[in-house]
Parts: C-alpha cells; sequence; structure tokens
C-alpha cells in the first residue's frame, strides 16, 4: 500500500481521501528539514503546501519519493530540476485557490485605499480618528494588473464590476484574450505611468523577479498604491520603503515577502503599509478545494499512474489511463531494443505513430519511448526525467502522427539517426493491449519483446537454425520463443529468441563465432 506524507497544514479532508483510495497516510506537520530527511525515506508521496521546502537534499533523501503533491498554485518551494532528476513527479492544484486569492487583491485594495488597518487600530485605542483617514474611490481608477492568468483575470473580472478602467502587461496574453477580459494589453512602462492601483500576478521566475525593481518603482505615477499577493521577490523592498517614505507611494500592501516567515521587517511600521502573513489563499473555501484536489491527484497516481496537473512529466487522466498505458508499454520496449541495438551517439530519435496509436495523448508515448531507449545508457532515467536527460544529452526528439492505418490498425515506429543511417524498429498491440514488435530494421518479425533474447542476424544458409539451437542445448539454455525474418531467400536473416536465462558473454562468443553470424547480441526487457 502506498504511504503518503502531509507535512504542511492541511485540512482533513486530504487525509480522508487518501485513506478512502487505499493510500496510507501520515500528518506530521512542523518538521525541520533534518527531521524531514530523517523520515522521507519511507514515502511515496509528500502533500505540502508552502511551508515545507522540498530541497535537493530532501529529495535525495526520498529514496521511495514517487511524488509531491503541492495543494497550491505556487511551486517555487520545490526544487523541480532536482525532483526531475530524481524522476519524482511535482503536482499543483491550478484553480482551487485563484478566487480566494483574488479576494484578497481586491480585499487589500480596499485596505489601502480607506487605511482600514490603520483605522481599525486607532479607533479601538479610543482616538476617534475622524479627521486622519481621508480616502479614495476605487470607481473610475485604473488599476494596472501584472499577469493576467488564473488569479489576474479574476481580479480584472471584480475590478470591473467597480468600474474600474484595466490594463495589463502580461507578455503572454493574446489580444483576443485581453479584449474577452476587458483590458486593455498593455507594455509594462505604460502600465507604471498609467496605473493609480498596481496589482501582481505572476509567479516568481527569472523575468518576474524584482520586476518592480528601484528603477521601474520610480517610474509609477505619483500616489500609487501597490498590491502584491503573488511573490515575495517581485518587488524591491527596499526601494518600496523608500518610495512610501518619501510619498511617491501612497500606500503597498503585501501578502508575500522575499523571506518568510517575516518576523520582522523594515517596511513594519511604515505609514501607509499593510501586511497579511501569506493569507492569500486562506479561506475555508479554499483550502478545501486544494486538499480534495491534491489528494485525488495524488492517489489517481499512486493507485492508476493517472497524471494530472503534473509541472515536470506529461499528464494522463485517469480516464484515459488504461488506454495510454499498453502504448507506453510498447514504446518503452522499442525505445529499450534500439537503444540495446545501437552503438554510438545517437543525435536524433523520431517517434511516428501511425492509425489508433495516433489518437491518444502523444507525450506519454514519447516520454516513455526516451526512457526506454535512455534506459539502456543510465538506470536512473523514467517517463520524468527522460525528456530532460535527452536534452542534455543533445538528442533531437521528433513526433510524427498518421491517423491513417498501414497494415496494422495501430502502430508505432521507432527510428534513430546513426552513423549508418536512419534505423527504425515498429510494434502494434495486439488485442489492443499486448505489445509487438513487427519490424525490425526493415525487416518484418513478430516477436514479443520480454525477458531475456537473442538477437542474431545471419546469413540466411540451410542448417544455420539446428546448429545455433545445438549449441544453446549443449549450454543448458532452453528457448522459450523462436522468431525468424528475412528480407529475401538467401539474404540477410534476422532471429529473435526468447530465452529463459541471460546469455552469458562466453556463450554469446560461441553463438558471433558460428558460420554466417554477421551479429549476435543479448537483449533484455
Ligand atoms: N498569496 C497567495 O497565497 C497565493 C499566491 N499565488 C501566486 O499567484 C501567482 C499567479 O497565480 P495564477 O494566476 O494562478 O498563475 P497563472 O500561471 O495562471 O498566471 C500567471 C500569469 O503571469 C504571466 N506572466 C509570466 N511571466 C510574466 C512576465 N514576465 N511579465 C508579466 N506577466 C507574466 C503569465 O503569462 C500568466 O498569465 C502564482 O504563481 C503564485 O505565486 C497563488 C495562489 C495563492
Ligand atoms: O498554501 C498557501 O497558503 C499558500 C498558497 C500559495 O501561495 C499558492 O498557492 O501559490
Amino acid at each position: 500500500m502506498p504511504k503518503v506524507l502531509i507535512s504542511d497544514k492541511m485540512d482533513p479532508k486530504a487525509a480522508q481521501i487518501f485513506r478512502e483510495r487505499g493510500v496510507e497516510v501520515d500528518e506530521i506537520t512542523g518538521k525541520t528539514p533534518e527531521e524531514l530527511i530523517a523520515i522521507i525515506g519511507e514515502y511515496d508521496g509528500l502533500a505540502i503546501r508552502s511551508s515545507t521546502k522540498v530541497t535537493k537534499a530532501i529529495l535525495d533523501a526520498a529514496t521511495n519519493l514517487k511524488v509531491v503533491g503541492r495543494a497550491g498554485i505556487g511551486v517555487d518551494n520545490v526544487d523541480i530540476p532536482a525532483a526531475s532528476a530524481k524522476g519524482v513527479v511535482v503536482m499543483n492544484t491550478p484553480f482551487g485557490n485563484s478566487i480566494t486569492t483574488a479576494e484578497h487583491a481586491i480585499a487589500l485594495m480596499f485596505a489601502l485605499a480607506r487605511q482600514l488597518p490603520e483605522a481599525n487600530a486607532q479607533t479601538q485605542a479610543g482616538t476617534w480618528p475622524k479627521n486622519g483617514f481621508m480616502g479614495v474611490e476605487v470607481t473610475g481608477k485604473t488599476l494596472g494588473l501584472i499577469g493576467a492568468g488564473n488569479i489576474g483575470s479574476i481580479v480584472a473580472d471584480r475590478a470591473l464590476g467597480l468600474r474600474m478602467k484595466v490594463i495589463a502587461f502580461d507578455p503572454f496574453l493574446s489580444p483576443e484574450r485581453a479584449v474577452e477580459l476587458g483590458v486593455e494589453k498593455v507594455e509594462l512602462d505604460q502600465l507604471l505611468a498609467r496605473a493609480d492601483f498596481i496589482t501582481l500576478h505572476t509567479p516568481l521566475t527569472e523575468q518576474t523577479r524584482n520586476i518592480l525593481s528601484a528603477e521601474n518603482l520610480a517610474k509609477t505615477k505619483k500616489g500609487v498604491r501597490i498590491i502584491n499577493c503573488a511573490r515575495g521577490g517581485l518587488i524591491d523592498e527596499a526601494a518600496l520603503k523608500d518610495l512610501l517614505d518619501s510619498g511617491h507611494i501612497a500606500g503597498a500592501a503585501l501578502d508575500v515577502f522575499v523571506t518568510e516567515p517575516a518576523k520582522e521587517h523594515t517596511l513594519f511600521g511604515t505609514p501607509n503599509f499593510v501586511a497579511t502573513p501569506h493569507l492569500g489563499a486562506s479561506t475555508s473555501e479554499a483550502q478545501v478545494n486544494v486538499a480534495i484536489q491534491v489528494a485525488e491527484q495524488m492517489a489517481d497516481f499512486l493507485m492508476t499512474g493517472g497524471v494530472t496537473n503534473a509541472l515536470n512529466s506529461p499528464s494522463i487522466s485517469a480516464e484515459e489511463a488504461p488506454r495510454v498505458k499498453p502504448y507506453m508499454a510498447l514504446a518503452e520496449k522499442l525505445g529499450s531494443l534500439v537503444g540495446q541495438l545501437s552503438t554510438g551517439a545517437i543525435p536524433r530519435i523520431s517517434i511516428h505513430s501511425e492509425g489508433a496509436a495516433a489518437e491518444v495523448n502523444q507525450k506519454p508515448i514519447v516520454s516513455a519511448v526516451l526512457a526506454g531507449f535512455l534506459r539502456t545508457q543510465t538506470d536512473t532515467v523514467n517517463m520524468v526525467n527522460a525528456p530532460f536527460l535527452a536534452k542534455e544529452r543533445g538528442m533531437e526528439v521528433r513526433e510524427v502522427r498518421t491517423e491513417r492505418e498501414g497494415d496494422y490498425h495501430t502502430l508505432l515506429r521507432v527510428s534513430v539517426k546513426t552513423d549508418a543511417g536512419e534505423r527504425s524498429v515498429a510494434g502494434t498491440l495486439f488485442g489492443n493491449r499486448a505489445p509487438r514488435l513487427v519490424e525490425l530494421f526493415g525487416i518484418k518479425v513478430e516477436a514479443d519483446l520480454a525477458g531475456h533474447m537473442l538477437y542474431v542476424v545471419n546469413e540466411d544458409a540451410p542448417g544455420f537454425i539446428g546448429r545455433l539451437g545445438s549449441l544453446l542445448g549443449e549450454a543448458g539454455v532452453n528457448i522459450g520463443t523462436f522468431h525468424l525474418g528475412r528480407r529475401e531467400a538467401g539474404g540477410e536473416a534476422i532471429l529473435l529468441l526468447s530465452v529463459d536465462e541471460a546469455v552469458t558473454p562466453d556463450l554469446l562468443a560461441k553463438v558471433k563465432a558460428l558460420g554466417g553470424v554477421k551479429t549476435a547480441m543479448a537483449l533484455s526487457f
């Protein structure tokens, strides 16, 4: 039974779903990195929010870990390259807390416009500061969105409802989508110059880090109010403090900080500064949503192989998994076959799906071919890290789909570019289920690729099969299945034999020494 650790505070629904799906679950929160390293080896899955930092050190200690599930959106607390290199799938729940976070941004906008936190504090301190808090209306004001994805779009919708004008800077926002959202797409400098309120809704990436730098903050309109419910690191906090102190910026509200938890900060106590402790996603509705979603996704993956919302692996829904999985098995075997039969660098690998194979999700098929191929070179490869490793090795990966059926109702062909030219193998699914090789380097041959096998290329001449059979018999090697293919009578023939034990180097040398043998190789699947 797979075992999952929930290491951050999460709605109890998550644990309930894991148990209902047959996954054992421990909830142990508040561990130090060292304590987590000591226990992580027991677990197949790790479910987190933002407190647990899934570092390379933790991943290195996670000998059984297959999946990290983030109950939330941002995954900057997970070392994704390290997870990918280890073959650990990283999933998030991209929509469950979007409305909640958008609402928090709108709440902070009002908090700034009407100085609500300070007015509340002074009123409750008994000063009745009726004349100290002149606010501004948001109606008719310009809201500048930096990032118009899921959360930014919801903020735009709510702001339009408040009769604001919404402008957006997002290099990936299409003009059509901007029209659909009712926002004006602008360049960053225009946004800085025009916005009365600026709200950030991008992930923290190398492109967005410090997007509101000292230089860019200086370009903002005097009296601007800034809200950040996305990630610390998007704003230069020191420059923000200077411009709040000088009065150029009329207010700033941060839910997120460069260093969290932010228990001390130069911004604390600055007039017109509002802070919340990374509460963007903290509503009961959002937490139930993300807890259910993360548990369902992780349980699907651990119990059925379904992959949803993975950031480093192709998605396969639980519904499509039964259809895609036989293709993945075939793909992995074909990749492994070309890998075992190839020598030297392979600059290009092509995957061609024909007939019914062209109708299924190709991404897992491609990953499976690459995993099968690369496993002949390294044993640390799997579906998750195969595309990364292929890229690292400079391999070009080509995908071709032909929906029309050829000789077979469904066919996968894997071709590699070698020094000797293009070489390809092809296979089908027998009964839509069982992987079967049907072509090897241009020669028709039907074989199951399983267990230990012996591959021989020889001159097609009478008596050869008998001599090979006797040699294997004398060595005590039992033949399971025997497959023969040839280009033409008397030409080059291929023999693929499944054998009950691995072919030893000694026996292989004897096979190679048989008259007429051009190549002999021991294979295993
Ligand atoms: N405070 C909190 O508790 C929460 C914070 N978040 C943060 O909010 C962020 C946004 O979430 P979603 O809207 O769901 O993500 P999303 O991926 O749907 O949207 C992000 C948008 O940023 C845009 N973007 C990327 N690079 C950009 C750049 N260089 N300049 C301008 N725009 C750029 C993208 O095109 C995309 O439209 C998350 O990455 C997460 O860090 C999310 C949930 C809760
Ligand atoms: O889990 C949380 O409270 C933080 C949510 C968040 O930052 C995210 O989903 O990106």
